[in-house]
């Protein structure tokens, strides 16, 4: 079974697509030790390994899949010898069974489930199991790293259902008042994300798990447009793919200076939760992410209730009419100034 295991984790993770109950490991000729915790989790970590604990994740969405592509590639070239390896990294491949029927997820949207809400109200499920094994994994990757002073990193990979004018950005989980990073705008800008939009309340998202329980660098990247396996035009990623595989291979990164006109940042403005079965977007469905309304324009009507952009200028992102009930199906978000942010 190891054998299948390494020689192409993903295929094995897809074999076992609610998880397996062994642990398999393999230690490479370079020294560095590669621990299977569960179909889809590996831990990586390098001989001498430096000072940064990274969680790479894809396929918290099944149907997301260039970044399951990217993620499976640095896998097996770690696993060949051909990748470099400076750090601990744990890759996630969130949820197998969804990837293996090409959907978004099977039963609920994982991305709902962080954060301890995969064990509220009544509901049971596969994916409910999933995230709260998924929770765990996390803890115990962050809390066995080396005694020694450590940064956490979380970079949860998706991309997004519709067009986008901007077309690559990442969503920084709520701070409750904690400074942004220049550092992670340019290792950002680096991966081909200028644009950054600022989530104002807790979710029950994955990166916010990160960020919120374990003070994890932690961001949803959306890197493009939802694709089949093989329709992906590879070079779209490359500067993400490139980025990534550095982080996990040099022990420090270096980016160009800081230039605040270079990063787009946006603040949401609303979150619209879908409340009513009759709940209708008032744009249509090849409208694009970033398209700009402005005040007093009807954006959505909820069970009668019509719902208003509040400011010019106001962005739409993530519109999904079909979502459950009392999930999102509107993020709104202004243009704000990145001088305006505090930035660390
Ligand atoms: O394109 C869409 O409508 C959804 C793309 C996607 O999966 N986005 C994430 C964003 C998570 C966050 O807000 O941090 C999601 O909706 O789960
Ligand atoms: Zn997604």
């Amino acid at each position: 079974m190891v054998d299948q295991v390494f020689s192409n984790f993903l295929n094995w993770t897809r074999e076992h697509e609610w998880g397996y109950p062994e642990q398999f490991q393999k230690t490479l000729d370079n020294g560095t030790q590669l621990t299977v915790w569960d179909s889809g989790v590996l831990v990586v970590e390098p001989k001498h390994t430096g000072d940064k604990d990274i969680i790479l994740s894809c396929a918290v969405h099944g149907n997301e899949t260039a970044p399951i592509e990217i993620c499976s590639d640095i896998i097996q070239d770690i696993i060949s010898g051909k990748q470099t390896v400076a750090h601990r990294v744990l890759f996630l491949i969130a949820n197998p069974a969804s990837i293996n029927i090409e959907q978004r997820f099977v039963e609920e949207n994982m991305n709902r489930l962080f954060s301890g809400a995969h064990s509220q109200g009544d509901q049971q499920n596969k994916e409910r199991e999933r995230a709260k094994k998924i929770e765990g994994y996390c803890e115990r990757f962050y809390t066995s790293a080396p005694q020694r002073e450590r940064r956490r990193y979380h970079y949860d990979l998706h991309t997004a259902i519709r067009d986008s004018k901007r077309e690559k950005f990442a969503v920084h989980p709520f701070t409750d008042g904690k400074p942004y990073h220049r550092e992670q705008l340019q290792f950002l800008l680096a991966c081909g994300v200028d644009t950054i939009l600022l989530n104002q309340q807790p979710t029950t998202t994955f990166s916010y798990f990160s960020y919120n329980t374990f003070g994890a660098q932690a961001f949803t990247v959306e890197l493009g447009k939802v694709k089949k396996f093989g329709e992906n035009n590879r070079a779209d990623f490359q500067a993400a793919e490139d980025t990534l595989r550095r982080l996990v291979g040099e022990q420090a990164l270096s980016f160009p200076e800081f230039e605040p006109e270079q990063h787009f940042m946006f603040a949401e403005a609303q979150t619209i939760n879908r409340q009513h079965e009759e709940f209708e977007l008032n744009f249509a469905d090849d409208v694009a992410n970033f398209t700009a309304f402005d005040k007093g324009d009807l954006l959505a009507i909820d069970g009668g209730e019509n719902i208003y952009a509040q400011h010019d200028g106001e962005h739409i992102i993530f519109p999904n009419a079909q979502v459950a009930l009392g999930q999102r199906a509107l993020l709104t978000v202004i243009r704000v100034p990145t001088e305006s942010l505090e930035l660390v």
